[in-house]
């Protein structure tokens, strides 16, 4: 049984007063939770990917709650004459266990391609992260009918195969269709599962079964308390990674507590 995982990418928002106060409201609910169960607590995990600048205070406003801290995208090296960026090793030593990798934004904002995407997830694996390796379609892909084409060449290219079986690690894939990405649009959850069984047996393939089976898919885009309920129950869908809503405290707890125990 896979658990599942809701993810917050607070991508470029929060200045220090607003993510502490997001970081500890979430930190207060998830304690009370586990403490007193009431509210009970989620049935899934937390992570909150916050931007650099404010990784540090949150890890500090979550510590101890359960709630894990991840960045939003990493370097291929380790360390190095690379200005204005920040390796994995460095995202480790500063308490995270996660970070995004090849989010559409950064596809088309960054240039950064299936390689590129491939060559970070082996670096957050070599420093110790999981990596949430993100592929969607475009909306002109979609009605092009090439979606599923599209997104198995995405996984093809972004996956690091072989350090994932020579690590025995594991990575989280996240399936955010671009055009459901602060639209306020969302993917069916026709649409979802289709996708979703498709990455599956695609790792299947590339991992072998078991691997497969053991991997959290998430979905992103446009995901919101009164969406959540029908994707999270989704066969495939082990959770979401949320971006507008999750910087919102009652609206990401609300979302979280859409996953069936
Ligand atoms: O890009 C996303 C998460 O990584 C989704 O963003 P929205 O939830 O704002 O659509």
């Amino acid at each position: 049984m896979r658990r599942k995982l809701i993810a917050g990418n607070w991508k470029m928002n929060g200045m220090t007063a607003d993510g502490l106060k997001l970081a500890e409201t979430l930190a207060q609910r998830a304690q009370q939770a586990a403490d007193y169960g009431d509210p009970p607590p989620p049935a899934c995990d937390l992570l909150v990917c916050p931007p650099f600048t404010l990784l540090w205070p949150v890890r500090d406003a979550i510590v101890g709650s359960g709630i894990a801290l991840g960045g939003q995208d990493c370097h291929t090296a380790p360390s190095g004459a690379h200005t204005g960026d920040v390796s994995a090793p460095m995202l480790a030593d500063i308490g995270c266990s996660f970070v995004v990798l090849g989010h559409s934004e950064r596809r088309q904002n960054h240039g950064e391609d299936d390689a590129t995407v491939r060559a970070k997830a082996e670096a957050a694996l070599a420093g110790g992260l999981t990596p949430i390796v993100c592929v969607g379609e475009t909306e002109a892909e979609r009605d092009a009918g090439q979606t599923l084409a599209v997104i198995a060449r995405q996984v093809e290219g972004s996956l690091p195969v072989e350090a994932l079986s020579a690590a025995d690690a594991g990575l989280v894939l996240a399936y955010e269709p671009v055009w459901a990405i602060g639209t306020g649009r969302t993917a069916t959850p026709a649409q979802v599962q289709e996708v979703h069984a498709a990455l599956r047996g695609q790792l299947a393939e590339l991992l072998g079964p078991a691997r497969a089976e053991a991997t959290q898919l998430l979905y992103g885009g446009s995901v919101k308390p009164d969406n959540a309920p029908d994707l999270l129950a989704l066969a495939d869908v082990d959770g979401a990674l949320v971006g507008g809503a999750s910087l919102k405290a009652d609206d990401f707890w609300a979302i979280a507590g859409a996953c069936a125990p």
